[in-house]
């Protein structure tokens, strides 16, 4: 309704405007120069008070090669969240592989903005040209708008701070909405797939501990811009994940980055024939990603990618690492993801099986002081085994399992011991050897 108001009186202003031009141009004709220009002030007066909002148009296509405007996707992004709420023809658009929908408003609607207690129009609109290329091709060219009123007083206020929040929030949306990728080198090509793993930091075992500290820790580096180009530093972290196979590392990149909404490089390295191959695709890699090198075993020149990267490497032997590749600065947070703990156990439970407690729970805990097990092949015992679904059988196969490899963790000690007296009993045996004949001799 308040719409339809508003464009009813837009229409009478025109109407009225157009019929003082009229009188306007008669009266130059007739009239001397200096009542003219007096009189032309006072009316341009007079004009600015009855109509006294600016317009500014943000036109979709701009520049000699029409490339798409920015401003203008952000400004639809940015909209898109209050015109869901005030406008009543919406546009659809499908984002993210057909999850979610994002909306926005249709050609020639209008919706009403606030910004630090000032009231703001936004409409939608387009241009229509035809086009006679061929003779009996005729093509229809839409050039669609937005065009923002305020009131001429707040001028400073809307050019300046208020545009800036709808550009950097269209932005932020945009990058909360897009469909993230994982890259993949062959030789030094990247080509990339729609990343989609439903890995989160909920849902991945580990202490909480520890997982709340690397949460905060990427959280603080991703808001860490000013603070990067303050020290000096390249916006870039590099951590190391190190832990034998099936304890979550390539899992937890993924959480890492569903959590900071990046996409994913993953980085081949056996793929790379020399530095130049390598420096060119770390060149190409986008801002908001996470660059990852797994079985990293070699020294690497990562120097040439931009900002607001995480460089992420892994490997199952860190105690093989120089450590000179090691050091902060090239890996700057080293996290350890090791065998499962009880507190893990507890979280694949939850996921697994929606249990929070059971009897069963101490025996498991015990065990798990005793028996290595990584999180991968717990998971698998948890996984749904009869129909129907029974967790205290998924919880005794996952027992059994953890007391066979108590046992053989067991005998194994016992024969690394009996391995280990067995041998300083031949080294006595040889010592005396040693010590007889030249005993002898004396
Ligand atoms: N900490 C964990 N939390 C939840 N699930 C886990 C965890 N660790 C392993 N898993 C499960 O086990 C599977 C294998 O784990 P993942 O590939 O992350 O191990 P990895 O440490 O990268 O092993 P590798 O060293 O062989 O690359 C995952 O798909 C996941 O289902
Ligand atoms: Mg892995």
């Amino acid at each position: 309704m308040i719409h339809l108001k508003q464009g009813d009186m837009l229409a009478q202003v025109g109407s009225v405007i157009a019929s003082i031009m009229f009188v306007w141009a008669m009266f130059k004709q007739y009239f001397p120069y200096e009542l003219r220009d007096r009189l032309e002030k006072y009316t341009q007066k007079v004009f600015a008070f009855v109509y006294p909002y600016i317009q500014i148009t943000f036109h979709e296509f701009t520049g000699e090669r029409l490339m798409r405007s920015e401003a203008y996707s952000a400004i639809e992004t940015y909209l898109s969240s209050s015109s869901s709420m005030q406008a009543k023809r919406l546009k659809a658009e499908v984002v993210k592989n057909n999850q979610s929908l994002v909306l926005s408003m249709d050609d020639n609607e209008e919706v009403a903005d606030e910004f630090k207690g000032v009231k703001l129009w936004w409409a939608s609109g387009k241009n229509v040209f035809k086009s006679q290329t061929f003779s009996f091709h005729q093509f229809t060219d839409e050039k669609r708008y937005y065009k923002l009123r305020f009131h001429k007083r707040h001028r400073d206020l809307i050019i300046g701070p208020y545009l800036n929040h709808v550009l950097k929030e269209g932005r932020a949306l945009k990058v909360r909405n897009r469909q993230r990728k994982l890259y993949t080198n062959s030789g030094s090509y990247w080509s990339h797939v729609v990343f989609e793993h439903p890995a989160t930091f909920k849902t991945l075992a580990m202490e909480p501990e520890k997982k709340k500290e690397i949460i905060e820790d990427l959280i603080t580096f991703s808001q860490a811009e000013e603070f990067y180009a303050r020290i000096g530093r390249a916006w870039k972290r590099g951590y190391l994940l190190y832990g034998p196979p099936g304890t979550g590392k390539s899992t937890m990149i993924a959480a890492m980055a569903n959590l900071l909404n990046y996409d994913i490089y993953d980085l081949e390295l056996t793929a790379v024939k020399d530095n130049t191959e390598l420096r060119k695709l770390l060149i190409e890699t986008s801002s908001k990603s996470v660059v990852v090198i797994e079985d990293i075993d070699c020294s690497l020149d990562l120097t040439a990618c931009g900002g607001e990267r995480l460089i992420v490497f892994t490997t199952n032997f860190v105690e093989k690492l120089d450590p000179a590749l090691i050091r902060k600065g090239r890996m700057d947070k080293h996290i350890e993801l090791s065998y499962c703990s009880f507190e893990a156990f507890k979280v694949l439970a939850k996921n697994y099986l929606q249990l929070e407690s059971h009897h069963l729970f101490d025996k498991i805990s015990d065990l798990l002081k005793e028996a290595k097990m990584t999180p991968a092949d717990v998971a698998e015992h948890l996984m749904p085994k009869t129909v129907p679904w029974n967790a205290e059988v998924c919880l005794e196969s996952l027992i059994g399992a953890l007391e066979t490899a108590k046992e053989e963790a067991k005998l194994k000690a016992e024969e690394g011991q009996r391995e280990k007296e067995s041998s300083s009993a031949r080294e006595e045996a040889k010592e005396a050897d040693n010590k007889g004949p030249i005993s002898g001799k004396e």
